[in-house]
């Protein structure tokens, strides 16, 4: 079959059918493709939502823009630059010229793995049943195991969906035409915050409002405090604010707050959160069950749905949206379906994440509110970069790492780090996390390179491990 012809219709039941080609792609490997019949089907670019239009592109842009903060900085390190120009369709084109040929390439190289790859939409007609809308017509296959991995959308909220005003989300602010001069965005989670990161170094004008009192909640109290100062110093910041209005005008976009405040700008960005894409998937004709509220699909342990042999991964049925996440569990019900009597558990513990913002936050485990809301006994040691050499080198003034462990045993249960770089400082952490290990042991088992930024990491983990010695002051 040559790569870009469709696979013909079917009738014969495939063994493994998966739905959506980001994630789910990883399900089909050469150990579950040879000898078996598969297919996959997406109604979008093949690769989904972290090449097309997530993790990918976005940290492209994240370096860009991390290029024009380092130019902007320059003269504190006594050198004189400024920046010239930002050509952002150039910026643009080198995202998306690499993204979008992998992207296309996508169909072929599943067809040139011999998986049967179909470009429509899927809906489910019956128990492991799915009617594929071709567009040649619709022709219904079954399979022995079908894999949902359809993902999840950004969700609008009604006061700006009903407005009517054209606005933008993750999925289109990153192809726009030209970068406006004054970007409203609205929320203060992990993609406003990324895009006000962005845009902000390229020059616009950001005004952020969110509903939580602090931007990268999640993030624990700490560095959510922090970062929320540095944005401020940065950007117009509305926390704890609500949009009661938004109004195109000749001017820009209008926004109200519920505190009578008014803000305008050139494109609003709606970044409120993404709801998992079960509508029109026909999960009730499958047996598929679903969370009423939050959307999601429902899976066991071990990525099972309530109807037999149909499987979940990836944003469509986890509560945690990350891509890391998404392929380990790509890889479990692989094995699970490959290993009916011995099947392994989705991973749960001990799950990195990282804001590329400027500076970066990187946390694994629990914060330290988190091991209180546990009823653990636990201690925190904070550090900030500047007691390092590389911190000097850097003049950082606002880098911290959080080591959170268990008094006592020393256990570290879990980290948060703000500063440059935190996505990759943050893995020797996530590692003694996921192993159990000790603050000492983590700290003391390896030699650490001097003198580099991860001399930040290592002395917080000796400071956790001097705390949790000492005794509970009651
Ligand atoms: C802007 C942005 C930045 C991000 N950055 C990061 C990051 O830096 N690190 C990180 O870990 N995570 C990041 N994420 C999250 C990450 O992209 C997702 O967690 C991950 O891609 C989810 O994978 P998935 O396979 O579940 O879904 P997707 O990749 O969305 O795949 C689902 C696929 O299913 C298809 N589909 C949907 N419905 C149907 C249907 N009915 N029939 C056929 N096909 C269908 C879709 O077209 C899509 O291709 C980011 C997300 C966004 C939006
Ligand atoms: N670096 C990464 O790993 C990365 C990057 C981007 C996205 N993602 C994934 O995508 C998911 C979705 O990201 P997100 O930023 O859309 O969601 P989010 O849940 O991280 O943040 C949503 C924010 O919007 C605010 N909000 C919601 N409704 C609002 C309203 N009506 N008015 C004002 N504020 C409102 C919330 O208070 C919150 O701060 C993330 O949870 C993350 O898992 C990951």
């Amino acid at each position: 079959m040559s790569p870009s012809s469709p696979p013909p219709p079917v009738t014969a039941p495939y063994d493994v059918l998966v739905i959506g080609a980001g994630s789910g792609r990883m399900v089909l490997n050469e150990a579950m493709v040879s000898g078996r019949h598969t297919a996959i089907v997406d109604s979008g670019p093949y690769g989904g939502t972290c090449l097309n239009r997530g993790c990918i592109p976005s940290k492209m842009f994240v370096h860009a823009a991390d290029v024009a903060a380092t130019i902007r900085d320059a003269a504190r390190f006594g050198i004189d630059a400024h920046i010239d120009g930002v050509r952002w369709p150039d910026i643009r084109d080198r995202v998306f010229g690499r993204i979008d040929s992998y992207a296309a390439s996508g169909p072929g190289g599943a067809r040139d793995a011999g998986i049967a790859a179909y470009e429509c939409r899927a809906e489910f007609v019956g128990e492991r049943r799915v009617r594929l809308h071709l567009p040649t017509g619709g022709i219904e296959v079954s399979a022995d195991h079908i894999v949902i991995a359809a993902g999840a959308h950004p969700v609008i909220p009604d006061v700006v969906r009903q407005s009517g005003v054209r606005v933008d989300t993750s999925d289109t602010i990153m192809r726009i035409e030209e970068l406006p001069k004054r970007l409203l965005v609205l929320g203060g989670g992990v993609i406003g915050i990324e895009m006000a990161s962005i845009f902000g170094a390229l020059g616009c004008a950001i005004t952020l409002v969110t509903q939580g009192p602090v931007l990268a909640r999640r993030a624990g109290e700490d560095v959510a405090r922090r970062f929320t100062a540095i944005a401020r110093e940065r950007w117009d910041v509305h926390t704890g604010a609500s949009v009661t209005t938004v109004e195109q005008r000749s001017d820009g976009i209008h926004l109200r707050l519920s505190d009578g405040t008014p803000l305008v700008g050139d494109r609003l960005l709606v970044a409120a959160g993404r709801r998992p894409n079960t509508a029109g998937l026909g999960l009730e004709s499958a047996g598929v069950a679903v969370d009423a509220e939050s959307g999601r699909v429902l899976v066991d342990d071990y990525g099972r749905t309530s109807a037999e042999r149909v499987w979940a991964l990836g944003d469509i049925s986890s509560e945690i949206e990350l891509k890391h996440l998404a392929n380990s569990q790509a890889r479990t019900i692989r094995h699970n379906i490959l290993h009916p009597d011995a099947l392994e558990p989705l991973r749960t513990k001990a799950i990195p994440a990282a804001i590329f913002s400027d500076p970066q936050i990187a946390l694994v485990g629990l914060t330290p509110e988190a091991a209180r809301a546990e009823g653990r006994d636990a201690v925190a040691a904070t550090r900030p970069l500047s007691d390092t050499a590389y911190g000097w080198a850097l003049e950082d003034t606002t880098s911290v790492c959080t080591v959170v462990a268990e008094r006592g045993s020393g256990v570290v249960l879990g980290a948060q780090i703000m500063a440059p770089f935190a996505s990759s400082l943050i893995q020797p952490l996530v590692d003694a996390v996921t192993r159990g290990l000790t603050a000492m042991d983590a700290a003391a088992t390896p030699l650490w390179i001097h003198p580099a930024a991860m001399e930040l990491v290592e002395n917080a983990l000796l400071d956790a491990a001097r705390l949790a010695r000492r005794p509970t002051v009651r």
